[in-house]
């Protein structure tokens, strides 16, 4: 009987979770010093190997990457000042374990430095905005120098050379110290308690990759994950792994969120590393959906479970639902070529098709191509 359940458990799991390289994804052992922060702490720490196969004349290209969960850490009422500093002090412990397990690149998820307010529509969280070197580039720029680590800040950015507008932007911070670049979320969120669009705009940084020591990269807000041909983009400028930086909610989005990393990885031959924050967020004023429905002070349970995606279709089992946690990857980034080598997604696909459909799309006489069926309305006799 127990074998049983541990032979239907592997089944699941191997649907699940996939197999890489055909066997089931190895753990890591970590440093004893980052157990123990994790332990002193509470935060879940996690750590998974994905293999590429042995070339010839490639080394394997072995990265470590770093993602981080939290809940805020103060209530949303406590003094802005003292919010951001709490979450600081939280969120340190987390980046030194990551930093002393030797991890290369790391990412925090969307807006980490501040409680997700934009469903109030109260302009008074825009304060919590800060400038591309702002305070939480500075904070994170010492562990990016201290552990030779590239640092992923998605903040809340003050945009002071061009009327101090608001974005939702990544800071990607090099392991010089130094600001690379950023990114600003593509498509900006339309749906239930998501009304974002009342404080930035869509972005107006494209689809960028970012070449770093440790490997291309990309980072696709949250929101852009529903977007294929946003993925795609990022893909077609050469990323080897998409951070999916997130905020998002169980009753909207759960049974969504197992998926998507996952086919963006497969389709675009790309690890994907999907983050989400953890908790409930109260504000002080109710405010509505706009569907109709009682008027509430949370947007609902930010549900955690980061995870990685590879394009082998292997993934990572989740970090914590409930807990802030940190997930340490290694990825042979060997495997992005293996796979479009494998399948020829990239060979096959027809871009010159898609490419002129989307080019008479885009414009006003677009007619879809139906062809309909000439005796649709006839009654058959
Ligand atoms: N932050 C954000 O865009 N959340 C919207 C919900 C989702 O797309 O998961």
């Amino acid at each position: 009987m127990v074998r049983h359940v541990r032979t239907v458990l592997q089944e699941v799991n191997r649907l699940l979770t996939g197999l890489n390289c055909g066997k089931v994804l190895e753990t890591i052992a970590l440093p004893e010093s980052a157990t123990a922060l994790s332990m002193e702490h509470g935060f879940d720490l996690q750590a998974f190997c994905f293999h590429a196969d042995k070339e010839v004349l490639r080394e394997p290209r072995v990265v470590r990457v770093g993602l981080i969960q939290n809940s805020i850490a103060l209530p949303t009422t406590a003094h802005f000042i003292d919010q951001k500093k709490a979450i600081f002090e939280k969120v340190k412990p987390i980046v030194d374990a990551a930093g002393s397990s030797g991890v290369n690149i790391l990412c925090l998820q969307e807006f980490w430095m501040m409680p997700f307010g934009f469903s109030t529509r109260e302009k008074k969280w825009c304060e919590f905005a800060e400038p591309v070197d702002g305070e939480s580039t500075e904070f994170l720029r010492s562990f990016a120098l201290k552990y030779n680590m590239v640092i992923i800040s998605p903040i809340l950015e003050r945009d002071m050379n061009h009327g101090e507008i608001i974005w939702n932007t990544a800071v990607v911070i090099g392991n010089h110290g130094n600001i690379i670049g950023i990114h600003r979320k593509n498509h900006v969120t339309r749906v239930g308690d998501f009304t974002e669009s009342t404080y930035y705009m869509e972005g107006n940084t494209g689809h960028p990759v970012f070449e770093t020591e440790f490997g291309k990269i990309a980072i696709n807000i949250c929101y852009g994950r529903h977007h294929p041909l946003n993925c795609l983009t990022f893909g077609l400028n050469g990323a080897e792994i998409v951070f999916n930086p997130c905020a998002t909610v169980g009753g909207l989005t759960e049974a969504m969120w197992p998926i998507e990393a996952r086919y963006a990885a497969i389709t675009n031959s790309y690890f994907v590393a999907a983050i989400n924050r953890v908790g409930t967020e109260i504000f002080p004023n109710p405010f509505t959906s706009g569907d109709g429905k009682p008027a509430h002070t949370d947007l609902g349970y930010f549900y955690g479970s980061s995870y990685v995606s590879a394009p082998d279709a292997s993934c990572t089992p989740s970090l914590s639902r409930n807990s802030d946690g940190l997930l340490i990857t290694d990825m042979d980034l060997n495997l992005c070529r293996q796979f479009k080598d494998k399948w020829c997604f990239r060979m096959t696909a027809r871009y010159e098709l898609y490419a002129e459909t989307l080019a008479k799309y885009v414009k006003p006489d677009f007619e879809p191509q139906v062809i309909r069926d000439p005796l649709l309305h006839k009654r058959s006799s």
